[in-house]
């Protein structure tokens, strides 16, 4: 299946032009959307007393419809609940039509321990909070404990963002139709869902790619094409030499995290760079990862004319302050220097907050021409330090704010979290959903700055960088899974990268 999400109205577009193209029918859509909902119903639930179907007054409720004849076609004891009756002439109307069972008002809804709900009121036409009959039907299923299998999205939930407007379904099964929403990925959506079905209803992929869809699950297919494996003749520095930053003698942890990630990550060289002061510490716990004394910007540009690296890794452990933005608006000056051009700079922690004043000379530096790719990590605090109106902005998604953070800093933006969603300025987007929250542990940032840039140096476009770290990061510590603390990140990086290693062999060979 595609990674391709499609926002709601994307979804209408797509309906509108797979009828327009033919062969289906909206009818024929909507038939196969209730079918694939019976479907799932009846493999779940075969010995459910009944099922209680709320149809609303548009398209979802005329899947509704749809799945109650169906269900009774089988012999199941079905009801109908409506809330409103479909527009004459409508697909609902007629599939309304269609259904033998005779739908009672919403407003009188009563379902008893043992039955099922189908939620089929709203879909990807929430325009509003439930209305009082329908909040009233979340209520009575919730203190029912009824299992919900909702149409397409829980009624309630919003398919371009998640958020939920008001009382919602929380649902045991969903089951949507030819691509996923966002808002089965971002939360609390993704956890109102529950299991999600992904149902085939006869529009192609070929409608789908007219859409030019700018959105993804973030999954391996969008960069495995692009995940590095060494040739056959790489040695160490062609497999790219990323530079970590470490901070003062009590703060040296984090860069060597980084550091070790990257490294784990297939960078051939890693050198952490070291204030004087904390040489010796670092010394101590250094083995395979290089130490090099950095105290100025001349002390960084002289490491990066002698030592080539590629990309960097600023902020972990750093502090906060003009230091901070020196060395960061040095590293990306790089472009503009004949000598020793870096292709990447991951700012994450006191990097980010350091701008928190001046965050416009960041997004200027990072968009002169040849600047390196700057990759911006931020958590959900460190996102409202640099971007404080879009954060703010009530109106906005968890995507909607990446993207008009990326399109405004000219950088990657890695907005973290459960739900960490990856843009890029060009307008791209994906929605991660594998992580857990066991990776909710102090330095597992650290260790996705150090993939990330372990990945930039082996020469991975900026965008499939981060999303293959991102990604790779949340694996790795869902698999792990209690107990996780960031030092078991580097090391347990390494099924997830032994598996793709060869899956991107096949994808070569094949
Ligand atoms: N098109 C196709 O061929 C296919 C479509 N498919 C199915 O169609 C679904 C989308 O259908 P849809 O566009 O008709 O929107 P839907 O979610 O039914 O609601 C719209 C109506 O509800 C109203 N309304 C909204 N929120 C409300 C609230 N809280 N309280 C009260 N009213 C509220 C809203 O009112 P308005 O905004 O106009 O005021 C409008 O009248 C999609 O999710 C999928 O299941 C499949 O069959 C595959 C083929
Ligand atoms: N509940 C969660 N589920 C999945 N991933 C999570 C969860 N909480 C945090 N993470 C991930 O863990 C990492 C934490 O990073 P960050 O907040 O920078 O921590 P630190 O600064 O301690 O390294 C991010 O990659 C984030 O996406
Ligand atoms: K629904």
């Amino acid at each position: 299946m595609s990674s391709e999400l499609l926002s709601p109205a994307e979804m209408t577009e797509a309906d509108r032009l797979a009828i327009a193209t033919g062969p289906l029918a909206g009818i024929d859509l909507m038939r196969n959307a209730g079918a694939a909902v019976s479907a799932v119903v009846l493999a779940h639930f075969p010995v459910a007393s009944r099922v209680h179907v709320l149809c609303g007054p548009g398209n979802n409720g005329g899947d509704g419809y749809v799945v109650a004849r169906i269900l009774r076609d089988s012999a199941v004891d079905v009801a109908v609940w409506a809330s409103g009756s479909p527009k004459a002439g409508s697909d609902a109307a007629l599939a309304a039509s269609e259904c033998p069972v005779r739908p009672r008002p919403l407003s009188e809804f009563v379902a008893e321990t043992g039955s099922i709900v189908v939620d089929a009121l709203y879909g990807a036409g929430l325009s509003k909070p439930l209305s009082g009959d329908a909040a009233r039907a979340v209520e009575v299923a919730t203190e029912l404990s009824l299992p919900v299998v909702a149409v397409d999205l829980p009624s309630g939930v919003s398919g371009e963002s998640g958020q939920s407007l008001g009382q919602a379904f929380r649902a045991r099964i969903t089951v949507t139709f030819a691509r996923k929403k966002p808002g089965h990925l971002l939360l609390p959506g993704r956890e109102m869902c529950g299991e999600l079905v992904l149902a085939d209803i006869g529009i192609g992929d070929g409608i789908v790619a007219q859409l030019e869809p700018r959105t993804f699950e973030n999954t391996p297919p969008l960069w495995i094409g692009n995940f590095p494996v060494p040739a056959v003749d790489a040695h160490k520095y062609r497999r790219g030499h990323v530079g970590v930053f470490s901070g003062g003698p009590s703060a040296t942890g984090a860069a060597r995290l980084s550091a070790l990630a990257a490294a784990r990550s297939g960078a051939g060289a890693v050198t952490v760079l070291s204030p004087a002061n904390a040489m010796q510490v670092n010394a101590a716990h250094l083995t395979s990862i290089m130490l090099h004394k950095s105290d100025s910007v001349a002390d960084v540009q002289e490491f990066i004319g002698r030592r080539r690296p590629s990309a960097f890794v600023l902020g972990p452990g750093f502090g906060v302050g003009e230091k901070t933005r020196d060395f960061a608006l040095g590293v990306l000056a790089t472009g503009q220097r004949p000598d020793g051009r870096v292709d990447g700079l991951v700012l994450d922690a006191d990097g980010i907050t350091s701008f928190r004043d001046a965050p416009n000379v960041l997004f200027e530096a990072a968009r002169r021409p040849n600047a390196p790719a700057l990759v911006l990590t931020p958590h959900e605090g460190e996102f409202a330090r640099l971007f404080p109106d879009i954060a703010g902005d009530t109106n906005l998604s968890k995507l909607a704010k990446a993207r008009t953070a990326a399109e405004r800093a000219g950088a990657i933006v890695v907005y973290k979290g459960a739900d960490t969603v990856i843009a890029a300025p060009d307008g791209r987007a994906a929605i991660n959903g594998n992580g857990a929250p066991w990776l909710a542990t102090a330095g597992s940032g650290d260790v996705l700055s150090g993939i990330i840039a372990g990945f930039l140096a082996q020469g991975m476009p900026a965008f499939e960088a981060a999303c293959a770290a991102v990604w790779i990061h949340a694996e790795a510590g869902s698999r792990f899974g209690p107990g996780l603390i960031a030092e078991d990140l580097p090391l347990a990086l390494l099924p997830v990268l032994r598996q793709l290693a060869e899956r991107r062999n096949e994808v070569t060979a094949g």
